[in-house]
């Protein structure tokens, strides 16, 4: 194992979780050591001017696709990672259907070592639960996580792990290895040729229906499923308002399920369909008004524990065609928390605090990163990032650092900007541009 490159740098005039006046925040070699007014940059350190900008622990992305191996041509570890510290983040978890799938420690480790080559946020590959996400047989869950990405979260993502006796069998065996199983929740069955939210617009549209129980009945059963066998569960882009009540449900049995919500979940509707644009078609669906609101309350009151960006970029000709022929998926990582602050801080549903707490603390407490969503506090390691809260910018995909431009909030105007990230003590991006 290599030790981690660590960082010196006095953040200047920062207010944690946007609270008080603003305090300088000093990091030596990668750790807070001094939290005050009129602090002195020590020789060698970086000196970064927070302008009273909201300082809040480093995000933590549950779910990327950063499409190396394979898919080099729409986003690379590096790209990805770029597109990653710009967004604010410090950790992000690299999906596994990638080009060979990762599922085998050869896949999950390079995926790992390129991360750190880079070094702009800590790259974790997800492993495949089972081989070639085939859902037939299991993949060697063991030597993921025994090598030297100590793969602790896997998942069929793209697909659903549907036969529910291997998702039993997966469920065991992660909790012996004390790893965290992710569910795409979809059963198969019910969504063949499906490519929109069953409902008025697809009826209306002509658009094949994607029905709220194909996720709802997968959430019932997995959390059954980690009943049984004293299993954690994750649940990818939750999306419907059902899924929130029996997330609900399950959590108050006492079993030990989370869930995640995307932002283009929180903010976009079906009502988007109406111009058979592809750039909103993505997995599970946009869904209904309801549903938006919902899941912004859910996400307030925990019931949903964290928000994951499923950044899923694609190439243009994968876009720019028939919408049943499209690839769905798009785009997220710089555009997460300005979402947030649309969707909950603006209308009084989550504080700084919050924002804190479902893009940093809970999703590093579901995956047990003991270095990330941290308290901002002396002693504490320095994964840090500071936001312009004032902030207005309108985004252009072309200008976004993923390869692919497949944003569905394109000449949207987004309120707050990460303006600067710090990974170790290491200033990562700054003011619109990564400093590696
Ligand atoms: N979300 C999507 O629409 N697409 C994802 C796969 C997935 O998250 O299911 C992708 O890999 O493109
Ligand atoms: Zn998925
Ligand atoms: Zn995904």
């Amino acid at each position: 194992m290599t030790v981690p490159p660590t960082g010196s740098v006095l953040l200047g005039a920062v207010r944690p979780y946007g609270e008080g006046e603003p305090v300088d925040v000093l990091v030596v070699d990668g750790v807070i050591t001094e939290i005050g007014t009129g602090l002195t940059a020590p020789r060698g350190a970086e000196r970064i001017d927070g302008n009273g900008g909201v300082l809040l622990p480093g995000f933590v992305d549950l779910h990327t696709h950063l499409r190396e191996p394979g898919r080099e041509d729409t986003e690379t570890i590096r790209s990805g990672s770029t597109a990653a510290a710009l967004g604010g983040y410090t950790a992000v978890f690299a999906m596994a259907n990638t080009r060979p799938v990762a599922d085998n420690s050869t896949v999950t480790d390079n995926v790992w070592r390129s991360g750190r080559e880079v070094g702009l946020v800590d790259v974790y590959p997800v492993g495949a639960v089972t081989v070639g996400l085939g859902g037939k047989q299991l993949a060697e869950m063991g030597m993921m996580a025994g090598g030297a990405a100590g793969v602790r979260m896997f998942s069929d993502d793209g697909k659903c792990v549907d036969d529910p006796l291997l998702m039993r069998r997966a469920l065991e065996y992660a909790t012996g290895l004390g790893v965290l199983i992710a569910q795409h929740a979809e059963e198969p069955r019910l969504t063949v040729g499906a490519v929109a939210n069953e409902g008025p617009w697809a009826s209306r549209l002509g658009l094949a229906g994607w029905p709220r129980a194909a996720e709802e009945s997968i959430v019932i059963r997995d959390a059954l499923l980690a009943r049984d066998a004293g299993a954690r569960v994750h649940i990818c882009h939750a999306s419907t308002e059902g899924t929130v009540e029996l997330l609900r449900w399950a959590k108050e049995q006492g079993i030990a399920i989370t869930a995640e919500v995307t932002p283009h979940h929180l903010l976009l509707d079906d009502s988007l369909l109406q111009t058979y644009d592809p750039i909103n078609k993505v997995n599970p669906p946009l869904r209904e008004v309801r549903d938006n609101e919902a899941l912004r309350r859910a996400l307030a009151d925990g019931i949903i524990d964290c928000v994951a960006t499923d950044h899923a970029p694609h190439a243009a000709q994968e876009k720019c065609c028939e919408f049943a022929q499209a690839k769905p998926g798009m785009l997220g990582l710089q555009t997460a928390l300005p979402i947030v602050v649309e969707t909950l801080v603006k209308p009084g549903l989550l504080d700084w605090r919050g924002v804190a707490r479902v893009m940093s603390e809970r999703p590093a407490e579901i995956v047990e990163l003991t270095d990330q969503g941290r308290p901002i506090e002396v002693g504490e390691p320095a994964n840090l990032t500071v936001v312009d809260p004032d902030a207005s910018w309108v985004v252009r995909g072309a200008e976004l650092a993923s390869l692919s431009d497949n944003t569905p909030f394109e000449a949207m105007t987004m309120p707050a900007t990460v303006t600067t990230t710090v990974l170790r003590g290491i200033v990562t991006a700054h003011d619109g541009q990564v400093t590696r």
